[in-house]
Protein backbone atom coordinates (compact mmCIF):
# COMPACT_ATOMS: atom_id res chain seq x y z
CA UNK A 1 0.00 0.00 0.00
CA UNK A 2 1.09 2.95 -0.89
CA UNK A 3 2.39 5.26 2.19
CA UNK A 4 1.41 8.19 0.87
CA UNK A 5 -2.41 8.20 -0.35
CA UNK A 6 -3.80 11.48 1.11
CA UNK A 7 -7.20 9.40 1.33
CA UNK A 8 -5.94 7.14 3.89
CA UNK A 9 -7.67 8.51 7.31
CA UNK A 10 -4.05 7.17 9.07
CA UNK A 11 -2.42 10.29 7.34
CA UNK A 12 -5.47 12.39 7.77
CA UNK A 13 -4.93 11.79 11.97
CA UNK A 14 -3.26 14.27 14.22
CA UNK A 15 -3.87 15.80 16.92
CA UNK A 16 -5.32 19.61 15.68
CA UNK A 17 -5.26 20.51 19.53
CA UNK A 18 -1.58 21.36 19.39
CA UNK A 19 -1.23 23.84 16.42
CA UNK A 20 -3.48 25.09 13.82
CA UNK A 21 -6.96 26.87 13.46
CA UNK A 22 -8.39 24.77 16.03
CA UNK A 23 -5.57 25.29 18.50
CA UNK A 24 -5.42 29.05 17.22
CA UNK A 25 -9.10 29.12 18.33
CA UNK A 26 -9.01 27.32 21.57
CA UNK A 27 -6.51 29.77 22.79
CA UNK A 28 -8.50 32.55 22.13
CA UNK A 29 -11.65 31.37 23.49
CA UNK A 30 -9.84 30.02 26.76
CA UNK A 31 -8.30 33.70 27.21
CA UNK A 32 -12.09 34.96 26.55
CA UNK A 33 -13.41 32.98 28.70
CA UNK A 34 -11.16 33.79 31.52
CA UNK A 35 -12.25 37.42 30.78
CA UNK A 36 -15.64 36.95 30.96
CA UNK A 37 -16.08 34.31 34.13
CA UNK A 38 -12.84 35.38 35.95
CA UNK A 39 -15.26 38.12 38.27
CA UNK A 40 -17.53 35.29 38.09
CA UNK A 41 -15.52 32.93 40.02
CA UNK A 42 -13.57 35.42 41.99
CA UNK A 43 -17.09 36.40 43.41
CA UNK A 44 -18.01 33.26 44.10
CA UNK A 45 -14.25 32.40 45.87
CA UNK A 46 -15.03 35.62 47.89
CA UNK A 47 -18.19 34.65 49.18
CA UNK A 48 -16.09 31.42 50.98
CA UNK A 49 -18.47 28.39 51.82
CA UNK A 50 -18.42 24.74 50.23
CA UNK A 51 -18.93 24.53 46.13
CA UNK A 52 -21.63 21.85 47.66
CA UNK A 53 -23.59 24.96 48.84
CA UNK A 54 -23.03 26.96 45.11
CA UNK A 55 -24.37 23.35 43.53
CA UNK A 56 -27.54 23.79 46.01
CA UNK A 57 -28.51 26.98 45.07
CA UNK A 58 -27.73 27.01 41.45
CA UNK A 59 -29.95 23.18 41.76
CA UNK A 60 -32.98 25.38 43.43
CA UNK A 61 -32.45 27.97 41.70
CA UNK A 62 -33.12 25.72 38.17
CA UNK A 63 -36.12 24.28 39.58
CA UNK A 64 -38.20 27.76 40.19
CA UNK A 65 -36.85 29.35 36.74
CA UNK A 66 -34.44 27.07 34.63
CA UNK A 67 -34.09 29.81 31.44
CA UNK A 68 -34.12 32.63 34.15
CA UNK A 69 -31.57 30.97 35.80
CA UNK A 70 -28.92 30.15 31.98
CA UNK A 71 -30.42 33.12 30.94
CA UNK A 72 -28.47 35.27 33.69
CA UNK A 73 -25.19 33.42 32.16
CA UNK A 74 -25.82 34.53 28.75
CA UNK A 75 -22.49 36.42 28.58
CA UNK A 76 -20.73 33.64 30.22
CA UNK A 77 -18.47 30.29 29.24
CA UNK A 78 -18.94 28.52 31.95
CA UNK A 79 -16.61 26.33 29.80
CA UNK A 80 -14.74 22.86 30.41
CA UNK A 81 -11.10 23.03 31.55
CA UNK A 82 -8.22 22.59 29.12
CA UNK A 83 -7.94 19.20 31.10
CA UNK A 84 -11.58 18.38 30.58
CA UNK A 85 -11.40 19.26 27.00
CA UNK A 86 -8.54 17.29 26.42
CA UNK A 87 -10.38 14.07 27.88
CA UNK A 88 -13.23 14.97 26.12
CA UNK A 89 -11.02 14.94 22.69
CA UNK A 90 -9.39 11.61 23.65
CA UNK A 91 -12.15 9.55 24.34
CA UNK A 92 -13.97 10.63 21.16
CA UNK A 93 -10.88 8.99 19.13
CA UNK A 94 -10.29 6.26 21.59
CA UNK A 95 -13.77 5.26 20.95
CA UNK A 96 -13.68 5.79 17.01
CA UNK A 97 -16.78 8.16 17.38
CA UNK A 98 -18.96 9.29 14.52
CA UNK A 99 -21.96 10.50 16.45
CA UNK A 100 -21.74 12.79 19.43
CA UNK A 101 -24.37 14.47 21.07
CA UNK A 102 -23.68 17.60 23.66
CA UNK A 103 -26.28 19.03 25.79
CA UNK A 104 -25.00 22.40 26.72
CA UNK A 105 -22.77 24.11 23.98
CA UNK A 106 -22.32 27.12 25.35
CA UNK A 107 -19.66 29.46 23.59
CA UNK A 108 -18.44 26.01 21.79
CA UNK A 109 -15.41 25.34 23.40
CA UNK A 110 -16.36 21.37 24.44
CA UNK A 111 -17.93 21.10 21.03
CA UNK A 112 -14.75 22.45 19.26
CA UNK A 113 -12.57 19.65 20.86
CA UNK A 114 -15.20 17.00 20.32
CA UNK A 115 -15.42 18.14 16.47
CA UNK A 116 -11.62 18.28 16.34
CA UNK A 117 -11.39 14.54 17.28
CA UNK A 118 -14.23 13.69 14.60
CA UNK A 119 -11.91 16.00 11.80
CA UNK A 120 -8.74 14.25 12.94
CA UNK A 121 -10.22 10.75 12.22
CA UNK A 122 -10.86 11.79 8.85
CA UNK A 123 -14.08 9.92 8.57
CA UNK A 124 -16.63 12.54 8.83
CA UNK A 125 -19.15 12.29 11.78
CA UNK A 126 -21.32 14.78 13.20
CA UNK A 127 -21.59 16.31 16.22
CA UNK A 128 -24.76 17.69 17.65
CA UNK A 129 -24.81 20.31 20.22
CA UNK A 130 -27.93 21.90 21.90
CA UNK A 131 -28.03 25.72 23.63
CA UNK A 132 -30.84 27.36 25.22
CA UNK A 133 -29.62 30.69 24.68
CA UNK A 134 -29.74 32.13 21.10
CA UNK A 135 -26.81 34.52 21.48
CA UNK A 136 -24.53 31.51 22.84
CA UNK A 137 -25.85 29.83 19.61
CA UNK A 138 -24.71 32.25 17.30
CA UNK A 139 -21.50 33.08 18.95
CA UNK A 140 -20.93 29.05 18.86
CA UNK A 141 -21.49 28.57 15.53
CA UNK A 142 -19.08 31.38 15.15
CA UNK A 143 -16.15 30.13 17.31
CA UNK A 144 -16.63 26.44 15.35
CA UNK A 145 -16.38 27.61 12.03
CA UNK A 146 -13.32 29.85 12.91
CA UNK A 147 -11.87 26.30 14.13
CA UNK A 148 -12.60 25.06 10.36
CA UNK A 149 -15.00 22.27 11.81
CA UNK A 150 -18.04 23.69 10.50
CA UNK A 151 -19.14 20.76 8.64
CA UNK A 152 -18.72 18.62 11.38
CA UNK A 153 -21.28 20.60 14.16
CA UNK A 154 -25.13 20.80 13.70
CA UNK A 155 -26.14 23.05 16.74
CA UNK A 156 -29.42 22.69 18.07
CA UNK A 157 -31.16 26.01 19.14
CA UNK A 158 -33.91 25.38 21.87
CA UNK A 159 -34.30 23.40 25.34
CA UNK A 160 -32.37 19.90 24.65
CA UNK A 161 -35.67 18.38 26.36
CA UNK A 162 -37.27 19.45 22.94
CA UNK A 163 -34.48 19.70 20.81
CA UNK A 164 -33.00 16.16 21.02
CA UNK A 165 -36.49 13.96 20.84
CA UNK A 166 -35.31 13.24 17.43
CA UNK A 167 -31.75 12.14 16.80
CA UNK A 168 -30.45 10.66 13.43
CA UNK A 169 -28.93 7.46 14.88
CA UNK A 170 -26.68 5.49 16.44
CA UNK A 171 -24.78 7.33 19.39
CA UNK A 172 -20.92 6.58 20.13
CA UNK A 173 -20.23 9.29 22.77
CA UNK A 174 -22.63 11.74 25.14
CA UNK A 175 -21.03 14.48 26.75
CA UNK A 176 -23.61 15.86 29.63
CA UNK A 177 -22.74 20.19 30.42
CA UNK A 178 -26.17 21.59 30.70
CA UNK A 179 -28.80 22.30 33.30
CA UNK A 180 -27.54 20.31 36.13
CA UNK A 181 -31.09 19.34 37.10
CA UNK A 182 -32.00 17.67 33.75
CA UNK A 183 -28.86 14.94 33.16
CA UNK A 184 -31.83 12.25 33.57
CA UNK A 185 -34.16 13.18 31.22
CA UNK A 186 -31.43 14.00 28.44
CA UNK A 187 -29.68 10.70 29.12
CA UNK A 188 -33.37 9.05 28.91
CA UNK A 189 -33.75 10.67 25.36
CA UNK A 190 -30.35 9.60 23.81
CA UNK A 191 -30.43 6.31 25.61
CA UNK A 192 -32.47 4.29 23.08
CA UNK A 193 -29.43 5.31 20.48
CA UNK A 194 -26.85 4.82 21.86
CA UNK A 195 -24.76 1.85 20.97
CA UNK A 196 -22.78 -0.31 23.37
CA UNK A 197 -19.67 0.60 24.21
CA UNK A 198 -20.90 4.51 24.38
CA UNK A 199 -19.32 6.73 26.60
CA UNK A 200 -20.87 9.33 28.50
CA UNK A 201 -18.82 12.10 30.14
CA UNK A 202 -20.74 14.27 32.67
CA UNK A 203 -19.33 17.48 34.22
CA UNK A 204 -21.40 18.71 36.82
CA UNK A 205 -23.13 15.65 37.81
CA UNK A 206 -23.73 15.72 41.80
CA UNK A 207 -26.06 13.95 43.74
CA UNK A 208 -28.21 16.59 44.48
CA UNK A 209 -28.81 17.32 41.24
CA UNK A 210 -31.02 14.35 40.90
CA UNK A 211 -30.97 10.52 39.91
CA UNK A 212 -28.79 10.43 37.53
CA UNK A 213 -25.69 9.46 39.47
CA UNK A 214 -27.55 7.08 41.16
CA UNK A 215 -29.06 5.61 37.60
CA UNK A 216 -25.48 5.30 35.90
CA UNK A 217 -24.05 3.83 39.56
CA UNK A 218 -26.28 1.35 39.14
CA UNK A 219 -25.17 -1.53 37.14
CA UNK A 220 -28.89 -2.90 36.63
CA UNK A 221 -29.27 0.05 34.31
CA UNK A 222 -26.87 -1.48 32.13
CA UNK A 223 -24.20 1.08 32.38
CA UNK A 224 -20.77 1.03 34.44
CA UNK A 225 -19.40 4.47 36.05
CA UNK A 226 -17.04 5.76 38.13
CA UNK A 227 -15.88 9.81 38.58
CA UNK A 228 -13.16 10.96 37.07
CA UNK A 229 -9.95 11.21 39.69
CA UNK A 230 -9.30 14.92 38.35
CA UNK A 231 -10.71 18.23 38.84
CA UNK A 232 -13.79 16.06 41.63
CA UNK A 233 -15.32 19.21 42.70
CA UNK A 234 -17.05 19.70 39.37
CA UNK A 235 -18.73 16.27 39.32
CA UNK A 236 -16.96 14.64 36.13
CA UNK A 237 -18.39 11.42 35.54
CA UNK A 238 -17.08 8.88 32.96
CA UNK A 239 -19.71 6.22 31.96
CA UNK A 240 -19.94 3.42 29.65
CA UNK A 241 -23.24 2.57 28.16
CA UNK A 242 -22.53 -1.77 29.07
CA UNK A 243 -26.11 -3.02 27.48
CA UNK A 244 -29.07 -4.68 29.30
C1 LIG B 1 -21.75 24.71 31.67
S1 LIG B 1 -22.34 25.52 30.25
C2 LIG B 1 -21.71 24.57 28.91
C3 LIG B 1 -20.25 24.81 28.64
C4 LIG B 1 -19.76 24.17 27.37
N1 LIG B 1 -19.98 22.75 27.36
C5 LIG B 1 -18.28 24.46 27.18
O1 LIG B 1 -17.46 23.69 27.66
O2 LIG B 1 -17.95 25.48 26.60
C6 LIG B 1 -24.02 25.01 30.29
C7 LIG B 1 -24.84 25.51 29.13
O3 LIG B 1 -26.05 24.74 29.07
C8 LIG B 1 -27.07 25.57 28.58
N2 LIG B 1 -28.35 24.96 28.96
C9 LIG B 1 -28.89 24.91 30.20
N3 LIG B 1 -30.06 24.26 30.15
C10 LIG B 1 -30.27 23.89 28.88
C11 LIG B 1 -31.31 23.18 28.20
N4 LIG B 1 -32.38 22.76 28.87
N5 LIG B 1 -31.17 22.94 26.89
C12 LIG B 1 -30.07 23.38 26.21
N6 LIG B 1 -29.07 24.06 26.79
C13 LIG B 1 -29.15 24.31 28.11
C14 LIG B 1 -26.79 26.90 29.25
O4 LIG B 1 -27.38 27.98 28.57
C15 LIG B 1 -25.27 26.96 29.25
O5 LIG B 1 -24.77 27.69 28.16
Amino acid sequence: MNAMNSNSPRLVAMNSLEQGPVADTLRRLFQEAEAADGKLMEEHSARGGAPEDYVGELVESEKKDLRGTYRAFADHFLNVSPEFGRMLYLCARARNAQRIVEFGTSMGISAIHLAAALQDMGRGGTLIGTELEPGKVQRARANIEAAGLGERVEIREGDARDTLTQLPGEVDMVHLDGAFTLYMPILKLIEPHLKIGAMILAENAYEQAGDYLAYVRDPSSGYGSLPLPFEQWRGNEFTVYLGR
